[in-house]
């Protein structure tokens, strides 16, 4: 496999987890939220550079969380923009455009090694690839008064990170930028190019931590891990 580098999308600004700090501070388990999630990228062989999309504001602070964890990937901070796409687009322009790019939400610190390794492989393969759960709830689409029960076998969960040849989706943000598209991941972009995108099936433990509920089931996820990495040791 060829390596990859990973933009990290922590330029939001947490606004539903109703929080008195930025939530990639929060802290799990007696660390930073967003120091766990750089950690997948800094253990796996395969990610050569780390791309950190921040809010100016927040720079000294992940700083030093860098420094203090000797993260020795992170190749660039760059200012994110008003809406998560934003922030993608600038991290791209950022990116170095030979190597395949993963697009991951610094609020996600559980995707695993062996996840990233197989959306890396399906990259290498297809192009494009995304990390998505099927969805555990029965799931109603609600357009004006019509209520219409959707067939659950075929709907996922969209996770990231998702992995893309860098000028696929560099052409796509463009695309999407200079028509006004707004979408809510960078896999819509290329759906609406009409490009191909691999689903590979992920974990339920790749959460994204969004409203104050998630702090504790964060809290459970990373306990299962360490139980799990303790047994797998043994
Ligand atoms: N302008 C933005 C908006 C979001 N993000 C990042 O995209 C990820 C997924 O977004 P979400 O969980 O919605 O985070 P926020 O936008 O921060 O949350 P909220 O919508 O509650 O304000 C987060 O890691 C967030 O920091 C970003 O880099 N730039
Ligand atoms: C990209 C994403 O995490 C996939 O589930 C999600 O779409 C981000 O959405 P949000 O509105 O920024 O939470």
């Amino acid at each position: 496999m060829e390596s990859y580098q990973v933009i990290i999308l922590a330029a939001g600004q947490g606004k539903r987890m109703k929080a008195n700090v930025n939530k990639q501070f929060i802290t799990i388990g007696s660390e930073p939220l967003l120091a766990h999630t750089i950690d997948v990228f800094e253990q796996d062989d395969w990610c050569e550079a780390i791309y950190l999309v921040i809010q100016p504001n927040d720079r000294e602070m992940i700083e030093s969380i860098v420094d203090e964890k000797n993260f020795s990937k992170v190749r660039q901070y760059v200012t994110g923009g008003k809406e998560r796409q934003d922030s993608v687009r600038l991290g791209l322009e950022a990116a170095d455009p030979s190597k395949i790019t993963m697009i991951h939400d610094g609020a996600r610190p559980f995707v695993s090694q062996e996840e990233l390794h197989r959306l890396h492989k399906a990259t290498e393969r297809t192009g494009a690839a995304f990390l998505a759960v099927p969805v555990t709830d029965t799931i109603k689409q609600v357009d004006g008064g019509r209520v219409k029960t959707l067939k659950r076998s075929v709907l996922f969960a969209a996770q990231t990170p998702q992995a893309f040849r860098y000028d696929l989706i560099q052409r796509a943000h463009e695309w999407a930028h200079n028509e006004n598209i707004q979408a809510t991941d960078d896999v819509q972009l290329l759906e609406l190019m009409e490009q191909a995108v691999e689903l590979v099936e992920g974990s339920y433990r790749n959460m994204k931590l969004t409203t104050p509920e998630d702090i504790q089931r964060a809290e459970n996820v990373l306990q299962i891990n360490r139980h799990s990495k303790q047994e797998e040791e043994l």
